[in-house]
């Protein structure tokens, strides 16, 4: 389906297009550029309400900065889509998140204008002081750094350690705070709270309004002198107790808040804070989904709806005859609190997905034993080991790859001290469309190398759940890792009772000959898939599904390594000091010579596309393990057929 662009967005094919309309032409570029972002995403998927709640930020942005001169950086990035169709990728729009396509995220190696690489959140404000900071080394006195951040993003450690430092390093550095008052789901905390007392306190709106007619007496054109910052400061200050301002106490001048989605305003904002040396933040206060009715409604359906109907509103969902496995995070979501509901010591925590990983229903049903903790890592890991030591038994539920953020905390808080917390890792292995960023691809050794960890990854449903049961049982005394993939699993009827594991013990699932599959995880159901395919053709490969990388099942790698001469292990996880690699190591302990393959994600960056083709890719999907069958059997599937 063909998607034109309006007659102004036609034009504007780089940011200099759009700095030669009028600024009276900027409410219909921004209206264009709304609807092309509906249009588009509605057809072809991706983040959604984050991009239109910052139609107007992104056109003011590219219209007073000199752009890609001077530099932008937009956190996390899912909000980025008016940037890049207004810097160069209107028309290649289209393959948005698809394979080989535009990144869903800004990208360095896609475009000039994408500063910094991002996808995780709260780093904008570091790269954005880095680059400021390097503009002065270099005396590139004129260069400017803005970063834009949301409320959401704004609770992380990483960017108050930035603001820490913007205050003291005399660099130019604007940070935009982008308050909408979300993260996916509804923000969480104090700050939050703190944010919404100073966008409605009759003080600071005062302030807010002194400050503007100040910008606003200010000639046109004439750059803003030391003096004339200091001048605005003591009007600043003149109102507000620098201590009663959180930002103002970082030594960052604070303008705000205003409306985000006054183009006008933004404009004539950016025209003078352009002028302002120093570090500054700038406060603005949009809505998530504004334009799209039924976005800012429901603000956490459509961070990123899927396909729909832009007209209706309806969002497609696939429809079955039969009944469907459901997601992972769901049996996840629905078995704490079963769990929870036996056992009074369960708790739950997330960072901020409190959706995507379904503890919202924890959340709703057990309000005082499951928390959203906003979008930090670090502290849910440590927050989760504090409750450890009083005997409260934790899952701490992050998404595999932004636990790297925790990963101190995992060893220093939670290992050495061998608390019992138990880490359920979404969206381990490819994730799919998110791309680099967001694959769960290193969990399996940067926990592995951890002395204390127990390692597992359930098959399907009924194992995760029995997983998840074993975890809290009193006689689990050392950290537990769960590593489940993004979507559904394998078992429509999955709601089984639950049954203890073994610790460190994996299961055969059919015995062969001449080869072994030994997987981890989710991907023993691709291995499956191929020995189905291969039984077909006469070979009757071995299949162990292993559970656990660590401890490892011993005794069935010595069944396995001496019963058969090949071997091939699969797992959704990088095949450098994964699950393959502690086989290996197992072998070199054990002086066994197999033939062995490693099947998995390749030492590289995996870029983003649907998981079947990244699969595919990888060579790890079924046809892929029966491929490596046939080549260790030295059988072609040509021959075969002939
Ligand atoms: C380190 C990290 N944790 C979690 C996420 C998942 N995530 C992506 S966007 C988002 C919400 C961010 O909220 P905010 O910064 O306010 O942006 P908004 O969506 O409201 O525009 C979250 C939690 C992430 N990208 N990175
Ligand atoms: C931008 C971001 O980090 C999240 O929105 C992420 O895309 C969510 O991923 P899931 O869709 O797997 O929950
Ligand atoms: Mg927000």
């Amino acid at each position: 389906m063909q998607i034109t662009p309006g007659t102004l967005l036609q034009q504007i094919n780089n940011p200099d297009d759009l700095k030669k309309l009028g600024k009276e032409q900027l409410h219909q570029v921004c209206a264009e550029l709304r609807q092309y972002i509906i249009d588009v995403v509605s057809v072809h998927g991706g983040h959604f309400a984050a991009s239109l709640g910052v139609v107007e930020l992104s056109v003011a942005l590219h219209y007073i900065y000199n752009t890609p001169y001077d530099q932008l950086v937009w956190d996390v990035g899912h909000q980025a889509y008016g940037h890049k169709i207004l810097t160069g990728r209107r028309d290649n729009f289209i393959s948005n998140r698809k394979y080989k396509g535009l990144s869903g995220f800004p990208k360095r190696s896609e475009s000039e204008y994408d500063t910094f690489g991002v996808g995780h959140s709260s780093t904008s404000i570091s790269a954005a002081l880095g680059m400021a900071m390097a503009a002065k080394i270099k005396g590139e006195t004129d260069r400017k750094s803005v970063a834009v951040i949301g409320d959401g993003s704004m609770t992380a450690g990483m960017a108050f350690e930035a603001m820490n430092h913007a205050g003291v390093a005399d660099s130019d550095v604007l940070i935009i705070l982008n308050d909408n008052c979300m993260s996916i789901d509804p923000n969480v905390g104090a700050l939050k709270e703190y944010l919404t007392d100073i966008s409605t306190s009759p003080a600071y709106n005062k302030v807010r309004d002194e400050v503007w007619n100040l910008l606003g007496k200010l000639p046109v054109g004439k750059r803003f002198t030391r003096d004339m910052a200091s001048k605005l400061e003591t009007s600043v200050k003149g109102m507000v107790n620098r201590s009663s301002n959180l930002f103002e106490s970082l030594h960052l001048r604070y303008f705000g808040p205003i409306d985000g989605h006054n183009i006008t305003k933004l404009v004539d904002t950016l025209k003078d804070l352009r002028q302002i040396p120093g570090p500054k933040l700038l406060h603005i206060i949009t809505v998530k989904g504004k334009g799209y009715a039924l976005a800012e409604k429901d603000q956490t359906k459509w961070h990123a709806p899927g396909l729909f109907d832009k007209i209706t509103g309806e969002i497609y969902k696939k429809k079955f005859d039969i009944p469907q496995p459901p997601k992972y995070q769901d049996v996840f979501g629905h078995s704490i609190i079963e769990l929870a509901e036996a056992n009074n010591k369960i708790i739950g925590i997330t960072p901020a997905m409190p959706s995507g990983s379904s503890l919202k229903f924890m959340m709703e049903k057990m309000p005082d034993r499951a928390f959203d903790v906003g979008i930090c890592e670090q502290h849910a890991v440590t927050l989760s080991a504090g409750m450890a030591t009083q005997g409260l038994r934790v899952y701490c539920n992050i998404y595999s790859s932004f636990m790297q953020r925790a990963f101190d905390q995992v060893v220093h808080d939670v290992a050495i001290q061998k608390l019992p917390v138990v880490f359920c890792l979404d969206r381990a292995g490819l994730v799919g469309e998110d791309g680099p960023t967001h694959h769960g691809a290193y969990d399996i050794p940067y926990f592995r190398c951890i002395p204390n960890m127990i390692i597992s990854a359930p098959m399907n449903e009924q194992e995760l759940r029995n997983l998840m049961y074993t975890a809290q049982l009193e006689s689990t005394e050392l950290p537990f890792v769960i590593r489940y993939p993004r979507g559904e699993g394998v078992m429509p009827e999955w709601r089984k009772p639950f049954e203890e594991i073994t610790i460190g013990k994996g299961r055969r699932l059919r015995s062969g000959k001449d080869v072994a599959i030994l997987s981890f995880g989710h991907p023993g159901n691709f291995a499956a898939a191929a020995i189905r395919e291969l039984l077909a053709e006469g070979l009757t490969p071995a299949h162990y599904d292993m559970r656990f990388a660590k401890p490892i099942d011993e005794a069935l790698l010595h069944e396995a390594l001496s019963t058969y001469g090949k071997i091939i292990t699969v797992e959704d996880g990088t095949v450098v000091g994964g699950f393959g690699s502690a086989v290996l190591e197992f072998m070199q302990q054990h002086g066994y010579k197999n033939d062995v393959r490693i099947l998995g994600i390749p030492d590289r960056i995996v870029e983003h596309g649907t998981l079947k083709e990244l699969h595919k890719e990888c060579g790890y999907d079924a046809a892929a393990i029966a491929e490596a069958v046939r080549d260790l059997c030295k059988i072609s599937v040509n021959a075969i057929v002939a």
